[in-house]
């Protein structure tokens, strides 16, 4: 591939340099700009003495300042917004602190911190860090202000327009806050270029009275579009960035459920693109359940499960899971189906209850005479699971009772309160661990502390998408594909369940450390590529001999490949 990530980014960046006036661009150029990194000579020849103090520090020097500054500020909110700062003006130093201290800081740049970041995104602005397109006032004009946006390549786009942001609903444009936290994931994780990895906001407006009425909000203050209107916005910004960078994946994050599967149904098959949350939800949990599984040592073809919510997510998650039944417990579809009950705000989802089920939620209605139930441990009770997911985003809902009610018919349960964030999550880790005495298999979407229970220590898995779609991403882009097909997806998850030691899983650790995030992310993307290449929707010439070698040599590293 001629024109990979790697070098592209290299050629980019000198062009970014050569501005106008000279030297001073660079220390503003937050892909070129090393601060007190430049060394003596290179101040000289690029014209920057007297523009930095006096003296040359290392990148980790560098970065144990900003560790110390962040150690020193005492909300995680604040922490966000010096890290925020930070990447506005040195992208470099940014990924150092980030990727190397990756466990500490996920929880800052990404869920739960992210979440106030999100509710607060107008208030705590300073500098933009991703690009905005108005569905009202750019409509016509998108592809050329892709022109705007100062890198010549983009791999990676992730794109929101704030529909539903984690689990606390209508953003309107705050939302840029989980595009750009997903991104810097993706750089972080997968070794994206940063100059090639770009946030997206679509402005679509917005329902929530909070924004409507808050004087800092950044957004266009009007009712959200709807239906064809906002198809078209969508589908006018998808068109412009595949005609700009034929190669680029377009993540589509948090959009509401109905709009999520409309824009998933009408891209898929045109562009590289997938959804975050039906699609990469889907792989992770599907991960955790294969894990789950075998240390239960339940068959597949005896598997049951129970969603709590029935949004994008929960049936990205339950198609999925009714797929791997199907496929592996060799059963028809339709028994594949019977072994995931889902339950939303109305109770547990039934062709019988007498309401309209919107569309995603029918191939998912029991039709075998199962009776219309609300409460929750009654249908634990008829159906006996062997894992209960909550995908709700309505916060502490799986009291006492409910776990109690699992574990009599399950041994070692799986309990996976997967709603973000943190104060959006069914149930605590502590609580999950007391309540079932030890016996639940716990993963939570965002993270928690250890708990101690009896002289044991147990450590909550994280389960969420973040371990799925940047090794996704750079699977995908680094074979040239053509689209994100569902079986790459099952070999995303099928690596990241690989990823667990026998031991871990004898502990009931079915999650990988965060801190391996970029050695699972080149397994991920190396089966990615593979499945892709198997597929013919990659448009590599050849397949690489070494498809791990391959993807790891084009991943990205702050203070190696800006030297
Ligand atoms: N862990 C992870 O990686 C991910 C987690 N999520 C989380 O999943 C949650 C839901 O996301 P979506 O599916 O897109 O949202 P959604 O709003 O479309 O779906 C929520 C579903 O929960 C149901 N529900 C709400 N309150 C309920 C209650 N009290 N009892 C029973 N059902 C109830 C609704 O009827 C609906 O079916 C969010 O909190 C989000 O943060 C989403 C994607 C990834
Ligand atoms: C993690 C994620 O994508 C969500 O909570 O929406
Ligand atoms: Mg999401």
């Amino acid at each position: 591939m001629a024109d990979g990530p790697g070098e592209g980014a290299a050629r980019t960046a000198s062009m970014v340099a050569c501005d106008q006036n000279g030297s001073a661009p660079l220390i503003w150029n937050p892909v070129l700009n090393r601060g007190t990194r430049f060394s003596r000579n290179e101040r000289l020849v690029k014209n920057l003495l007297g523009l930095i103090p006096p003296a040359v520090e290392s990148l980790e020097l560098q970065a144990e300042r900003v560790m110390s500054q962040l150690r020193e500020a005492s909300k995680d909110i604040d922490k966000y917004t010096i890290l925020n700062d930070l990447a506005t003006a040195n992208l470099s130093l940014f990924y150092k602190v980030l990727v190397d201290n990756l466990v500490d800081l996920l929880p800052i740049v990404y869920t739960p911190t992210v979440g106030q970041g999100c509710m607060e995104y107008g208030r705590l602005f300073r500098s933009p860090l991703g690009m905005y397109f108005s569905g009202f006032d750019d409509k016509g004009r998108f592809r050329e202000m892709l022109d705007n946006w100062y890198s010549d390549e983009v791999d990676i786009i992730v794109v929101t327009d704030g529909g539903r942001i984690l689990g606390l609903g209508d953003l309107g444009t705050n939302g840029m806050g989980i595009s750009v936290g997903k991104i810097s994931l993706y750089v972080a994780g997968a070794g994206f270029h940063p100059e090639r990895a770009l946030p997206v906001t679509l402005d679509c407006g917005t329902d929530r009275k909070e924004m409507l009425e808050d004087k800092f909000y950044l957004g266009k203050k009007v009712p959200r579009l709807r239906g064809d209107a906002h198809m078209e916005v969508v589908e006018e910004f998808c068109l412009a960035v595949k005609e700009k960078w034929p190669n680029c994946l377009v993540q589509f994050e948090d959009f509401q459920t109905e709009r999520a599967f409309a824009i998933l149904d009408r891209m898929r098959d045109r562009m590289l693109c997938f959804n975050d949350d039906i699609q990469g939800t889907g792989a992770v949990v599907l991960s955790g359940f294969i894990n789950g599984m075998r240390v239960q040592k339940t068959d597949l073809s005896d598997a049951r499960v129970v969603f709590y919510g029935a949004g994008s997510s929960a049936c990205g998650v339950a198609g999925m899971i009714a797929k791997l039944i199907e496929t592996e417990a060799k059963v028809s579809s339709q028994e594949a189906f019977k072994a995931v009950y889902l339950v939303d705000s109305k109770g547990l989802i039934t062709n019988t209850r007498g309401d309209k089920l919107a569309p995603h939620k029918v191939p998912f209605a029991r039709t075998d005479g199962t009776p219309n139930m609300t409460s929750l441990v009654d249908i634990i009770a008829h159906v006996k699971p062997h894992a209960l997911f909550g995908l709700s985003g309505s916060g502490p809902s799986f009291d006492k009772g409910v776990i109690e009610e699992v574990c009599k018919y399950c041994a070692r349960p799986l309990i996976f309160p997967l709603s973000n964030p943190t104060s959006k999550a069914e149930i605590t880790a502590e609580n999950a661990i007391h309540w079932s005495k030890g016996k639940a298999i716990f993963a939570a979407g965002s993270p928690f502390p250890e708990v101690e229970y009896e002289g044991k220590t147990y450590k909550p898995g994280q389960a969420n998408n973040v371990f799925i779609f940047p090794g996704v991403g750079f699977g995908a882009v680094n074979v040239k594909a053509t689209k994100v097909t569902d079986e790459m997806l099952v070999a995303a998850a099928k690596a990241l369940a690989k990823s667990v030691f026998p031991e871990e899983l004898e502990r009931g650790q079915i999650y990988p450390e965060i801190q391996d995030l970029r050695k699972i992310c080149v397994k991920i993307a190396a089966e990615v590529g593979k499945c892709a290449m198997e597929q013919g929707v990659a448009r590599l010439d050849r397949k690489p001999f070494n498809m791990a070698a391959h993807m790891l040599s084009r991943m990205w590293t702050a203070g190696v490949d800006d030297e």
